[in-house]
């Protein structure tokens, strides 16, 4: 481990940006459908690897979606969230707010309780044996319909005070924040804090939407952002949150090369940009490995990897006196 890397993994960070279902790792999914009787479209985890190349995000989708397939019991999503505690912690990942979609899970006839129980189960296990605490948000399949979303929020009613927030995933184009107004503004009603993708792949228009229509408390990516000075200014003014992640918009052809990724430039605009794996199994590496990427790609020095550690934080649903811990901590380690 090189001075850099070591430096990564011992700044305490947040990870604000994880689709659980996207730490699904060859080698469980192999685990899993054995264990399960269910069939793979793989011959070996060599193969599966091989076919993680992707032109866009809808490609990605669709083998993403496919691979879920596998997880059926609680037990399986117990499992899963466990192997991504253990991964983030070797990371130095002390806090984790982990997106789930429960819609992949119950329009294949997975019960509800049975995806967030075993989630719950690994989060107690997390914090028990790991010291990392985490928050659940219970993400919106955006290609289904605003009714498909107000059923799922119906199911999670018996868990609402296990939920932190809602957010809002899955196809962008084509589906602007604002068909989820309502759903959105009954989430919040309920007390529930917000976060949408806006600005993957989708226009600067939907970043305007997400802040206006949806009222987020947080933007998932937000890099087409910068092709709008006006939102750039306003995103800084208002303290918003990016959940920017390098090795996901390469993977997804956001960006063409590291060499080209704003994240630096999102920093010198006084952006609050946070990095996150966003789904590190299919993208080629976890939090630590994105820090990394895009550090050497932008030649970002150690007082940007403090700030990125320290807008995890401040960018995160914890309570304001654990946020200050965490920056006290981030603070003696950079001038250890
Ligand atoms: N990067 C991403 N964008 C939209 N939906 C997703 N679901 C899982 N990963 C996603
Ligand atoms: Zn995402």
């Amino acid at each position: 481990m090189d001075t850099l890397e070591r430096f990564i993994r011992r700044l305490p960070k947040a990870e604000l940006h994880l689709h659980i279902e996207g730490s699904l790792e060859p080698e469980l999914m192999f685990a899993l459908a054995e264990r399960n009787g269910i069939a793979i479209p793989y011959a070996s985890v060599e193969d599966v690897r091989a076919a993680y190349a992707f032109s866009n995000l809808q490609d990605f989708l669709d083998i993403y979606y496919a691979g879920a397939g596998v997880l059926q019991t609680e037990a399986d999503f117990r499992d899963l969230a466990m192997a991504y505690f253990e991964r983030a912690a070797a990371d130095g990942v002390v806090h984790a707010e982990i997106m789930f979609d429960p819609q992949t899970h119950t329009d294949r006839g997975i019960a509800f309780g049975a995806v967030i129980e075993g989630l719950l189960a690994a989060m107690a296990e997390a914090e028990a044996r790991l010291g990392i605490t985490s928050a659940l948000i219970m993400s919106f399949l955006r290609h289904l319909s605003e009714d498909a979303a107000f059923e799922t929020l119906e199911q999670a009613e018996p868990w609402l005070d296990r939920i932190a927030a809602v957010g809002l995933d899955s196809s962008e184009l084509g589906h602007p924040p604002g068909k989820f107004a309502r759903v959105f503004a009954a989430a919040r009603a309920k007390g529930l804090k917000l976060t949408a993708h806006a600005g993957e792949e989708g226009p600067p228009a939907y970043v305007h939407e997400a802040l206006d229509v949806l009222g987020v408390d947080r933007i998932d990516h937000g890099n087409r952002a910068l092709e709008d000075g006006a939102l750039v200014a306003r995103l800084a003014r208002e303290g918003m949150t990016l959940t920017v992640c390098p090795l996901s918009n390469l993977k997804l052809c956001v960006v063409d090369d590291l060499a080209a990724h704003p994240l630096d430039r999102m920093l010198a605009a006084g952006l609050r940009a946070t990095v996150n794996s966003d789904d590190p199994a299919y993208f080629g590496g976890y939090v630590a490995d994105n820090y990394r990427a895009v550090a050497e790609a932008r030649g970002l020095v150690r007082g940007d990897l403090v700030q990125l550690a320290k807008n995890s934080f401040t960018g995160s649903f914890l309570p304001p006196d654990a946020v200050a811990r965490h920056l006290a901590a981030i603070d003696a380690v950079a001038l250890d």
